[in-house]
């Protein structure tokens, strides 16, 4: 039934010219239809996603009775859960997914009256104009995102579409471009440059040659034409001899773009630390080396502004407030956690906190 419901959403999400508030109402109604059994609709649901670094998170992030904390990427729930488990605390979790908020809309009624549930994009985190004690956010795709029709995976063929929210039924969020209009629409030299600069692709042009050359015959709809394109274009030694599919750094890269997942990344972590109350922290697990080093330097700049503002007068009024980052070195995840679940081998977590400073 939960199958049902999430497939019904993805529905509701192809469905052109609704707007967002009708949208959003189109979701609680699938959540709650009449003809669901209620004990299927509860939580828990079917999870597949496996949270990475959890422990790591919770022990960074600290959960205190009558605290409230935002999950800025609510996916399939794991941070959230087991913060609500930690702590009689709230959550406010947000998700661009309709398909998560379906999930976090289920996780609620376990927990009634701590999980407040938004449909919102972490990139637009100031104008919940709320502060929290704590966020979290994971960065990336959700195991069932990669394994939906949506286009994320090269492994099954699907529409060429890679939008984790949808642009005709998020009427105030960003409007994002189907991965397949990039494809057919965008210059060979473009195509090319995202591969380069998301996908750090070593055949990005051959790659993008071939598209334009296969694209003038009939236009792109489906992963696996784009994963045939791939393989015609990389030599055969290399893609014999690659550690991993050939594929990858060309669908990473057009999810990447997609859905502007760095100006996302940039706008969420200036406004998150805004959003932070005294003795807030501020976690944040990325996937990739570009968004690691984001995090890292706004973190650095964050931390450098506060030395700064400690030692001049306080002008300005705040105090000197001042951000303390917990993590020198990025964390990484444990041996026994990539045995068991080899996507979060390359996830790395930052920490943050916010102190004021008693001048
Ligand atoms: C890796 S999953 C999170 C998994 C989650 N921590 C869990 O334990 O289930 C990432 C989630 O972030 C969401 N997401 C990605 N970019 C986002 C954005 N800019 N705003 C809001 N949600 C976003 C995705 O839709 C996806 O559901």
């Amino acid at each position: 039934m939960v199958n049902l419901s999430l497939h019904l959403t993805q529905a509701c999400l192809r469905a052109p010219n609704l707007g967002r508030r009708s949208a959003s109402r189109t979701v609680r109604t699938i959540c709650s239809a009449s003809t669901y059994p209620k004990s299927d609709i509860v939580f828990p649901y079917s999870r597949i996603h496996q949270p990475v670094m959890l422990d790591e998170v919770i022990a960074h992030l600290a959960p205190q009775p009558g605290k409230v904390y935002l999950d800025g990427t609510f996916g399939e729930g794991g941070y959230t859960k087991r913060i609500l488990d930690e702590a009689d605390c709230r959550v406010f979790a947000i998700d661009q997914d309709p398909c998560a908020i379906d999930k976090a809309h289920m996780l609620a009624q376990a927990y009634p009256d701590r999980l407040e549930v938004k449909w919102h994009e972490f990139g637009k985190l100031g104008a919940l104009s709320r502060t929290f004690d704590g966020i979290v956010l994971d960065i990336g795709l959700s195991s069932g995102q990669l394994a939906s029709d949506r286009g994320f995976s090269f492994k099954t063929d699907s529409p060429l579409d890679m939008r984790m929210s949808s642009t005709s039924t998020h009427g105030s969020l960003r409007r994002l471009i189907p991965a397949d209009v990039v494809l057919n629409q965008f210059s060979a030299e473009k195509l090319a440059g995202i591969f380069r600069q998301y996908g750090q692709e070593r055949f990005a042009r051959p790659i993008a040659n071939e598209i334009d050359k296969r694209r003038a015959k009939a236009p792109f709809a489906t992963t696996h034409q784009l994963v045939d394109a791939v393989l015609a274009a990389v030599p055969k030694r290399y893609a014999r001899e690659a550690t991993i599919h050939p594929a990858t750094r060309v669908f990473q890269s057009l999810r990447i773009y997609v859905n502007d997942e760095l100006g996302q990344l940039q706008s969420g972590l200036a406004s998150a630390a805004n959003a932070l109350n005294p003795g807030g922290r501020l976690v944040v697990v990325s996937f990739h080396s570009l968004e690691d080093s984001m995090i890292k330097k706004h973190f650095r700049a964050l931390a450098q502004e506060a030395a700064l503002s400690e030692e001049l007068p306080d002008t300005d009024g705040s105090n000197g407030t001042v951000f303390r980052i917990l993590t020198k070195r990025a964390a990484r995840p444990t041996s026994t956690e990539v045995d068991q679940n080899p996507r979060c081998r390359s996830a790395k977590l930052r920490a943050l906190e916010r102190v004021t400073s008693i001048r």
